[in-house]
């Protein structure tokens, strides 16, 4: 370990430590503390695994090859397609929600989530327009990114947390340096959140444009739009266009947010103004600004 702690050392650590799992293989839910001793083997390997970020980029790969050291590895199909578990792995930042969206996404609720052989992820068997696939969900990866062989990375970060928000654009850096091909999902969590927001869906949608990946934003715990997400990154994994046969991607813009109830009624009312006149004051009023609660497009 070098003894001179680099200036970015600490976003180092933090790059890190979103790619490191519990040291024990079971099941366990990210806000449940860890005990001191595995706290400390945690941070060791954050600090093994910090050889990665200082450039030496992994072998490049393509979206459909497959790690040699894993035992489930799955065969490529003559059309390119893998014929196989579909992997999905899911990086953050810690405390975004991989652990909630992953259990989501396992189909928790019907308790009809698993651990692999590996006890690294869940398996799950979905069906994604008639077609049925099997799925591993790496909950977080604990090697070293280089390492990491999935067909779909999904980048999770919370709209609460701006912080989480700029490890995902640091982890598709990375990510695109080691594995160019295989797509990206940024995913921002916790949208039920309005009031703590710090992340708007514009910003975080132009940022997904700037990386040429998709958007959407959900929320773990109320299992809003994880069903779509889950769809899109199956659709991904298999590659396919992410989205339903016959939606275009302009159906689905907004960061997955159809419109809302409030900006229809304002765009309704709004067209009314010319006609009348008098409405254009009421007009002005609706297009203000609403002091108390600086969100409410969110709604
Ligand atoms: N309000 C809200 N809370 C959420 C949501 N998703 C997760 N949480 C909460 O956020 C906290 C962290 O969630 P985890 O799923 O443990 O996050 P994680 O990214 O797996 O965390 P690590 O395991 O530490 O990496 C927990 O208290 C969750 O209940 C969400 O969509 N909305």
């Amino acid at each position: 370990m070098p003894t001179d702690v680099p200036e970015d050392s600490e976003e180092n650590a933090a790059k890190c430590d979103s790619m490191t799992l519990p040291s024990t293989p079971t099941v366990r839910r990210g806000s449940t503390p860890l005990p001191i001793k595995h706290q400390l083997r945690r941070e060791e390997a954050v600090h093994d695994e910090c050889d990665w970020t200082s450039g030496a980029a992994g072998p490049s790969v393509s979206p459909n090859s497959f790690s040699p050291a894993l035992d489930d590895t799955p065969t490529v199909t003559v059309e390119g397609r893998p014929d196989g578990p579909l992997r999905i792995a899911l990086l953050g930042q810690n405390g975004v929600g991989k652990s909630s969206l992953a259990l989501a996404l396992a189909g928790d609720m019907d308790r009809t989530a698993s651990v692999d052989s590996d006890g690294e992820g869940y398996v799950h068997t979905v069906t994604v327009d008639d077609e049925e696939s099997t799925i591993i969900i790496y909950d977080n990866w604990r090697q070293d990114l280089s390492a990491l062989q999935c067909e779909v990375c999904v980048l999770v970060f919370s709209v609460t947390d701006r912080r989480s928000f700029h490890r995902t654009a640091q982890l598709r850096l990375l990510l695109r340096e080691t594995q160019p091909q295989t797509p990206i999902i940024l995913v921002g969590n916790k949208s039920d959140l309005v009031r703590t927001r710090e992340v708007t869906s514009q910003e975080a949608m132009s940022s997904a444009a700037l990386f040429n990946c998709l958007y959407l934003e959900i929320s773990a715990s109320l299992d809003h739009r994880t069903v779509e997400l889950l769809e899109c990154a199956v659709r991904l994994a298999r590659g396919q266009s992410p989205w339903p046969p016959g939606t275009s991607a302009e159906d689905m813009s907004g960061g997955g947010q159809r419109e809302s109830i409030t900006s229809r009624a304002k765009r309704f009312l709004s067209s009314l103004v010319p006609r009348y006149p008098r409405e254009r004051e009421v007009g002005k009023f609706l297009r203000q600004k609403s002091r108390s609660c600086h969100d409410l497009g969110a709604l």
